[in-house]
């Protein structure tokens, strides 16, 4: 669902290349993030998914090609990383430290933005164990404060990645809410998943990496009338077995 209002991409990663000793990890990529829209990066271990999200946050410096943010090259920049939410795999940080120190040192590094969006905070009940050392807390306690922080700074863009990995089905769809509702404001959304049941229900947009390539690429309808499949998990199995979907024309829809 793209805002017709907002034709441009937030962001733009055109023959993206990275090694890493030697070998290839990402090649030649190129992909475009919406606003308005959720993509979702699909992919086998190893494909190549966390290090193209951290290609865009400028944490993987790429061997080639380029990714513009909001139209401006981000070469050499970290400002952007100010307008983008992530939500790592693993977040880590002292088991001394409570998710209270977590979120003020977020807001101290960040300053005083001019929006800031608590509903996670609320939503999740955090206040309850707020205050609580990280070794005390639980895998999923700990992954309701690494999302509310993603949310906090009402970022143009949220890169999630594996986001609701040990939340329970309640905290899930507190989650899949919050996703839809800055999806709806226009906001960019990139969710890196092997659950894809749950990627069916949100996912506008599929990419599909396949050994650092783009394996197929398009909107979620589209991916099932190429593959004749009736659900996205049938679809991404039969991308699984062939990498892409030669025989059925571009690699893009
Ligand atoms: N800093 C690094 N140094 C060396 N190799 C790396 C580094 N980061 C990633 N790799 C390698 O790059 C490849 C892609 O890793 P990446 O984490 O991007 O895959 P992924 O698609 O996110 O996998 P998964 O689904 O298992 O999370 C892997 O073979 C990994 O070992």
């Amino acid at each position: 669902m793209t805002h017709p209002s907002l034709p441009t991409p937030l962001v733009s990663v055109r023959g993206l290349s990275k090694r890493f000793a030697g070998r290839p990890v990402l090649s030649d990529l190129s992909l475009d993030l919406d606003r308005g829209a959720v993509t979702a990066i699909i992919g086998p271990n190893g494909a190549g998914k966390t290090t193209l999200n951290k290609a865009i946050l400028g944490l993987v410096r790429p061997d080639a090609g380029t990714i513009r943010f909001d139209g401006l090259d981000t070469a050499g920049r970290i400002d952007h990383r100010a307008s983008i939410g992530y939500m790592p795999q693993l977040a880590r940080y002292p088991e001394t430290f409570t998710g209270r120190d977590v979120l003020s040192l977020l807001s101290e590094l960040r300053g005083k933005g001019p929006e800031r969006d608590e509903s996670l905070i609320e939503a999740f009940e955090l206040e309850r164990f707020l205050d609580q050392p990280a070794r005390a807390l639980s895998g999923g306690q700990r992954q309701r404060i690494n999302a509310a922080a993603a949310f906090l700074f009402a970022p143009q863009l949220l890169l999630l990645d594996e986001p609701t990995a040990g939340l329970d089905p309640v905290a899930s769809g507190i989650l899949k809410r919050a996703i839809r509702r800055v999806r709806d404001a226009g906001r960019a959304v990139v969710i890196t998943s092997h659950i894809l049941s749950e990627l069916q229900e949100l996912a506008d947009t599929i990419v599909f990496l396949h050994e650092g390539r783009i394996g197929w690429q398009g909107a979620v309808p589209a991916l099932l009338d190429a593959t004749g499949a009736s659900t996205l998990e049938e679809a991404i199995a039969c991308l699984m077995q062939h990498g892409t979907l030669s025989g059925h024309g571009s690699v893009s829809a």
